[in-house]
């Protein structure tokens, strides 16, 4: 039996940028390949060269073994190749059905349609609104949507980037059970992940890449996921740092009765969260749990009543977004491109847009934001072709790493993540792990919403739960244990008088 794909020295350059350097592949029909390597390494331009959207300088690639040009996202369709990419390619403006609508076959009935999303989702266990606007729908749903619209047509290579960076754990579990199932049923499986458990957990083949290459092929079963973390970075991981007591002050406080952020809001919010300085404080739950409406309100990008946040003290629920940047409030939102940076903007124009520090009298201080730019890159060992290169230019970590070091480099009081390290590789995660660890220890209050409960343990001195747009009781981390917090993310969790 020929291979279902076969890439032979696949190169593609960027300017000076080899992304790939003739990378050889071969992936069996039913196989599931795990992609694994550091970000920049050249996983995405690999996979967009096998879907189409970036056409390789040189290389072949055959298909159930015939010689095949794919000279865009329609001819790998046309062959039965179906991609989930890193970064969502939905319309906003659209419902999930009417984007799901989009990559199937003309004349598709959007009924008949509707009513297969619904069987669909349900069987394989990915919960998606037909009639969700996206627009409305937080990253981890959004996944959903691409996931399922990947699924709907059918394909016989489906390719997966970083598919589980926002899926819940018992999400993930009836996802890998549909990816064991399609790779019974013969469908090839190209699976790109930081996350080394999953990789163990899923596939028998393990291509690495480092710098554009292919560095090892493995049977990840049979290493650690210390040594094949090893094999991605070429390190050991870094040590996650300790957490001393501080002596704390008032950093972020919210409280919601019942408020509804948005006329759109699925849920009103309602309970507390105390984020003390010298402390970093979780947010569990399976995203679309209220989450983006809690930054929305946190961030100012919503106004709420005065009392519902206090940043250092300081009633700020109706202020905006400038003045609680001046209490000491810094955001990172989830969405890297489009909201937490503008994505054909150099990165010295994306620092120039989240601080009025770089303005004087309405002259940019060039030089300062150059000199900024150039030491989050360094602090933050962000890859990229210079200050300059714009935001889409860089990897998805690479661009994580930019975002998260140039709000830290504002030394803020206060700081609220959404999602710190998806999609970052497990060293570049340790780095910003210890970045944020260091800012609590140098007294700074920190909360984080995340959907990896390894990483709330991991930095979190005390957790909430979001389910259903009500936050659980406040409790430290080390009380609680993983199990606990998993049912508190279906709501149940002890009640008291607050909670
Ligand atoms: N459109 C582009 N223009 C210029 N350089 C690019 C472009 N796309 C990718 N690159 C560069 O090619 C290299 C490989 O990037 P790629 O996105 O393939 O990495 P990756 O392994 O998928 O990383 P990540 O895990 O962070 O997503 C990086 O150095 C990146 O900056």
């Amino acid at each position: 039996m020929p291979p279902r794909l076969k890439l032979n020295k696949i190169t593609k350059r960027y300017g000076n940028t080899v992304a790939n350097n003739s990378i050889s592949l071969e992936v069996m029909p039913g196989e599931i390949l795990a992609i694994l390597g550091e970000n920049g390494a050249g996983k995405s331009t690999l996979m967009k060269v096998i879907f189409g959207s970036v056409v390789p300088d040189e290389g072949e690639i055959f298909f159930d073994g015939k010689p095949v040009q794919i000279r865009s996202p329609a001819d790998a369709r046309e062959l039965g190749i179906a991609m989930v990419f890193q970064h969502f390619v939905l319309f906003e403006t659209l419902t999930a059905k009417e984007n799901i609508l989009l990559g199937m076959p003309k004349g598709t009935d959007p009924d008949a349609l509707e009513k297969e999303i619904i069987e669909r989702s349900a069987h394989y266990g990915i919960e998606v609104d037909p009639n969700a606007v996206v627009n409305d729908l937080s990253m981890g749903e959004r996944q959903r949507v691409e996931i399922l619209r990947a699924l709907l047509t059918n394909p016989k290579l489906l390719i997966l980037d970083e598919p589980t960076s926002v899926l819940s754990p018992l999400a993930l579990q009836a996802f890998f059970k549909t990816l064991r199932q399609l790779s019974s049923e013969g469908v090839s499986i190209i699976f790109i992940t930081h996350k080394l458990n999953e990789i163990r957990e899923l596939s028998d083949h393990c291509t690495v890449i480092r710098a554009g290459e292919v560095a090892a092929n493995v049977n990840p079963k049979e290493h650690t996921e210390e040594q094949l973390a090893k094999l991605m970075i070429g390190n050991d991981l870094p040590e996650i740092l300790p957490k001393p007591d501080i002596k704390p002050l008032p950093g972020l406080e919210v409280s919601f009765n019942g408020e509804r952020v948005t006329f759109k809001s699925q849920y009103p919010l309602v309970g507390k969260i105390s984020v003390p300085r010298g402390k970093i404080v979780g947010v569990a739950g399976i995203s679309g749990n209220g989450q983006s409406d809690l930054m929305k309100a946190i961030s100012g990008e919503v106004l709420l009543s005065k009392q519902a946040v206090k940043i250092c003290g300081s009633a700020a629920g109706d202020l905006r977004v400038q003045h609680r940047r001046a209490l000491g409030l810094r955001y990172i939102p989830e969405e890297r491109l489009g909201e937490a940076t503008v994505p054909e903007m150099s990165l010295e124009a994306n620092t120039l847009l989240t601080s009025n520090l770089f303005l004087a009298k309405g002259f940019m201080r060039n030089k300062m934001i150059h000199r900024f730019t150039n030491s989050v890159i360094e602090k933050f060992k962000v890859k990229c072709g210079g200050s300059k290169a714009p935001a889409d230019s860089l990897s998805g970590g690479n661009l994580q790493k930019y975002i998260v070091g140039r709000e830290l480099l504002h030394n803020p009081k206060v700081l609220v993540l959404n999602q710190p390290t998806w999609g970052v590789d497990a060293g570049a995660a340790a780095l910003i792990r210890n970045a944020l660890i260091r800012q609590r220890s140098g007294g700074s209050a920190l909360l984080v919403v995340s959907e990896e409960l390894d990483e709330l343990f991991e930095i979190c001195d005390e957790l909430v739960v979001m389910s259903e747009g009500k936050i659980s009781p406040q409790v430290k981390a080390q009380a609680i244990s993983v199990e606990e917090i998993g049912r508190w993310m279906s709501g149940l969790w002890p009640k008291t008088e607050d909670a």
